[in-house]
């Protein structure tokens, strides 16, 4: 993803949930300062079928689907209800905000974890990169990418799991784990939800495939630029 096309939606992120972009440009600069880049070889879904786990209530039901596809991307903690359902995972995706511990362990396990630094994190970032096995962190930012952190696109754990897995060469995404009308999440995590909705809309179209995940609920759907 080229940040002049990831922009526009970044910026209506930004005025929707009243982030600041300074804030996420400096904490993508302190995350800079604690990584080296990550090499693209450790990371291969070229041609695969990759399930993009989400940490939705329906997870533990669907674990069988994740571990019936080629590669697993888990969004935060939907990577421990995988590891307790015995599904390995090929790389997850975190801003450190629930299960940090989780993404130690993994790096150590020599899985890599795509880091990612926002405003709200940066004591998260500051705390946890410098104990993982830093040759497994795939440092990312919703800002414009510098030095060694990369911006692949997405906004939620879970569809920049999925903008990553496409930039990583995946030949079809399959979901596990989406819940997209959970009453049980809170107002502002209901709000990051119709943003990764809207972002895996979008990101169907760019890849000309049908995602499982949004069968029925196209109608509804606006892209940001219709939005406003
Ligand atoms: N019903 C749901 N509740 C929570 N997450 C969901 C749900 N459905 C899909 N997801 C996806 O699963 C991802 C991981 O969710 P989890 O609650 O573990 O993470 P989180 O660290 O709070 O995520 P984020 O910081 O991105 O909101 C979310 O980022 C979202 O994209
Ligand atoms: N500034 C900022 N950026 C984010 C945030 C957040 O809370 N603040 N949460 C995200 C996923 O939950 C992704 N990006």
């Amino acid at each position: 993803m080229e940040f002049h096309t990831w922009e526009p939606v970044y910026e209506a992120i930004l005025t929707d949930l009243g982030y600041d972009r300074e804030a996420d440009e400096q904490a993508r600069d302190v995350l800079a300062e604690l990584v080296a880049p990550f090499d693209t070889s450790r990371l291969e879904l070229t041609g695969q079928r990759v399930a993009i786990a989400g940490a939705g209530p329906s997870l533990p039901s669907e674990t069988d689907r994740a571990a019936a596809a080629d590669a697993v991307v888990a969004a935060s903690t939907a990577a421990d209800t995988l590891h307790d359902a015995g599904v390995a995972v090929d790389c997850m995706v975190t801003d450190l905000d629930k299960n940090p511990d989780t993404a130690r362990e993994l790096t150590e396990r020599g899985v890599p974890v795509a880091t990612h630094a926002h405003g709200d994190n940066v004591a998260a970032v500051r705390e946890w990169v410098p104990r993982f096995d830093g040759e497994q962190v795939l440092p990312t930012t919703q800002a414009e990418p510098a030095g060694p952190v990369r911006n692949v696109g997405g906004f939620t754990d879970g569809d920049r799991a999925a903008f990553l897995a496409d930039h990583f060469g995946a030949a079809e995404l399959v979901f596990v784990g989406w819940d997209f009308d959970d009453p049980t999440v809170s107002e502002a995590k209901e709000r990051k939800l119709v943003w990764a909705e809207r972002l895996l809309y979008w990101l169907e179209q760019r890849r000309d495939e049908r995602f499982d995940v949004l069968e029925g609920r196209r109608d509804g759907l606006t892209l940001w630029s219709a939005d406003g």
